[in-house]
């Protein structure tokens, strides 16, 4: 019975993995907001679930260390700093970063992946992602892993093909770039779509989230795995065998 402390508790995630970690008949040791002392929760668990704000990644990741327990992040919004980090952190601790812990997500990046590898450049890749009015973040964390999944299949760097949204006069469409766009609005848990765009005819692959269920059970189960881990930087698809 993994003793299990949230990061974010009060939150919509932190609600949600409360009730996941009780149905896994998992001990849960209590969680943390703003305000809260992230040692002295880690202090009391075997594993730590970040689900709270990129401002908060630095001391998760050094609390985690200090107790030398492995932590999952699921927190979205993070920059090449917060990357830096946690793959400092993980020289000393199992650490699984991801922007989406739902099983189906991690299968969809997985279909991009080989869609992205198997259509050619004449295929223009578009991901449209639609979320909740209280979301913070954009491009959402879920997009950027499958853009991440796009641009791995097709053998170049994201950083370099990403157009995070379009104003204005912007120009014809540069072969070869990977676009985002964002809807906000209502209670939507997470809709995510892969547009695949040729001359003639189009793909798309689509994830649609119902509720937040999803991402707290993938994400004790994530917990659950890291547990007797080596240190090392884990990703969901080895969590899940895919
Ligand atoms: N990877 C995945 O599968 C998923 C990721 N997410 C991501 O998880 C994060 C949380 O989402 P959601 O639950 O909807 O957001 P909420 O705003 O509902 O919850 C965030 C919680 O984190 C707390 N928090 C804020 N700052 C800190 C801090 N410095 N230290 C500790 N706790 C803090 C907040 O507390 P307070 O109210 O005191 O500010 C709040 O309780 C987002 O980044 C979101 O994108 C969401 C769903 C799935
Ligand atoms: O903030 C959310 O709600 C969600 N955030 C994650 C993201 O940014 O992709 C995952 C999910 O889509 C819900």
């Amino acid at each position: 019975m993994p003793r299990i402390g949230i990061i974010g508790s009060a939150g919509r995630m932190g609600n949600a993995l409360q009730a996941a970690i009780t149905a896994a008949g998992h001990d849960y040791v209590g969680g943390i907001d703003k305000d809260g002392d992230v040692r002295a929760l880690a202090a009391q668990a075997e594993v730590l679930v970040d689900f709270s704000a990129p401002t908060a990644l630095e001391f998760n990741l050094d609390a985690a260390i200090h107790a030398g327990i492995p932590i999952v992040v699921g927190t979205t919004g993070l920059g090449e700093r917060h990357h830096w980090l946690i793959d400092a952190a993980a020289v000393s601790i199992p650490v699984l970063q991801t922007g989406n812990t739902s099983l189906g997500v991690t299968l969809l990046a997985h279909l991009v992946r080989e869609a992205a590898a198997r259509l050619g450049e004449d295929w223009d890749i578009e991901i449209v992602e639609t979320h909740h009015r209280m979301k913070v973040d954009a491009p959402s964390g879920t997009a950027l892993l499958l853009g991440e999944a796009a641009a791995g299949g097709r053998g170049v760097h994201l950083a370099e093909e990403a157009v995070r949204g379009r104003d204005g006069i912007t120009g014809v469409r540069k072969p070869g770039t990977i676009g985002f766009a964002s809807l906000r609005g209502g209670s939507v848990a997470g809709d995510h779509t892969v547009h695949f765009l040729a001359d003639n005819e189009r793909l798309s692959l689509s994830h649609l989230a119902e509720n937040r269920a999803i991402f707290a059970k993938g994400a004790v189960r994530a917990a659950e795995w890291l547990l007797g881990k080596e240190p090392g930087r884990y990703t969901m698809p080895q969590v899940l065998g895919l």
